[in-house]
C-alpha cells in the first residue's frame, strides 16, 4: 500500500486539464510496457471534466483507444441512458468520441437491464466479470487497473462507499449493491475498497471548499469507517489531485 501524495493546481480548470494530460500519459505509458491499458473510470463533476479534457487534447491521437480496457468505480442504479448515471456521462464526455473497442468497456448493470432493479445480483454479476478478467492466477479477483479514477464527496464517500455503512467495511467482495445512499440516487454499485487496493495506482480528485475538511481529515488518518476516501490507497501510487480550495485545511508541509 502507497503513501499518499498531494499536488494542489490553482483551481478545477487547470486541475482537470493537468489530470487528463496525467492521464494521456499514463495510459500511452502502459501500452507502451504491456500493449494495453486499464482505467477505472468516476463520476462526478471532476472526473467527468477530466474526460473532457482529454477528448479536446490533441494528445489524445497518442493512445492507441482499440487497446484501453475501461471500468467504473462505483455507478448510479438508474435505467440506461440516464443522464444521471456515470455511464452515461462518461460517453458524452469521452467514450463516444474516441474508437474504443466495445467488448473492452465494462459498465456496471442498469436498473431496466438484466437484473432489473435487483442490484445485489448487478453488483455480484459485476465482481464475476472482474473474476473473470482477472484469469485465475490473481489473488485479488480483479483485473491489473494501471490507473483507479475515484472523486471524493463533501461528506468524504469515494467510489459510493458513503461514511459508516456495511459497504465501507467490506473486506471479501469486489463490488457491492449500496443501499439508502444519503446522496442521491439511493441505489448504487459500488467497488469495495480492497477491490480500490489492488489498483497499481489511485488518484483522488476533487476541488472546492466544500471538500477541504474531507480531505483533511482523510491526510491526516482518518478512520475509512468515518472518511471512506481515507482508505482508498494504490499499491503503487495514491495521489491526491486537489484544487487550492479543497486543499486548503491541509498542512502540506514544502
Ligand atoms: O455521486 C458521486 O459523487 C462522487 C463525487 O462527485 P463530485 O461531483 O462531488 O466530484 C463521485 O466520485 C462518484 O463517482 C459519484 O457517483
Amino acid at each position: 500500500m502507497s503513501d499518499n501524495e498531494v499536488i494542489v493546481h490553482p483551481d478545477a480548470e487547470v486541475l482537470a486539464e493537468a489530470t487528463a494530460a496525467r492521464l494521456l500519459t499514463s495510459i500511452v505509458d502502459a501500452q507502451a510496457a504491456r500493449g494495453v491499458a486499464s482505467v477505472v473510470l468516476t463520476g462526478g463533476r471532476t472526473g467527468i471534466g477530466v474526460l473532457e479534457r482529454v477528448r479536446d487534447s490533441i494528445a489524445r491521437s497518442a493512445v492507441d483507444w482499440s487497446a484501453v480496457n475501461l471500468f467504473w468505480g462505483d455507478e448510479r442504479f438508474l435505467t440506461d441512458g440516464d443522464g444521471e448515471r456515470n455511464e452515461t456521462q462518461a460517453r458524452a464526455a469521452l467514450l463516444d468520441h474516441v474508437p474504443l473497442d466495445p467488448r473492452r468497456v465494462h459498465p456496471m448493470a442498469p436498473s431496466d437491464g438484466r437484473f432489473g432493479a435487483d442490484a445485489e445480483s448487478a453488483a455480484d454479476h459485476y465482481a464475476e466479470v472482474l473474476r473473470t478478467l482477472a484469469g485465475t492466477d490473481s489473488d485479488t479477483g480483479v483485473p491489473r487497473f494501471d490507473v483507479l479514477l475515484l472523486g471524493v464527496g463533501e461528506e468524504g464517500h469515494t467510489a459510493s462507499l458513503f461514511p459508516d455503512t456495511p459497504y465501507v467495511r467490506e473486506r471479501e467482495r469486489t463490488a457491492v449493491a449500496v443501499r439508502d445512499c444519503p446522496k442521491p440516487p439511493p441505489t448504487r454499485i459500488s467497488l469495495t475498497l480492497p477491490a480500490i487496493a489492488s489498483a497499481s495506482e489511485v488518484w483522488l480528485m476533487t476541488t472546492g471548499a466544500g471538500k477541504a475538511e474531507a480531505v483533511s481529515r482523510a491526510l491526516t488518518g482518518a478512520d475509512p469507517v468515518d472518511i471512506p476516501a481515507a482508505g482508498a490507497r494504490g499499491r503503487d501510487r495514491t495521489l491526491w489531485l486537489l484544487d487550492r480550495e479543497a486543499a486548503k485545511d491541509s498542512t502540506l508541509g514544502g
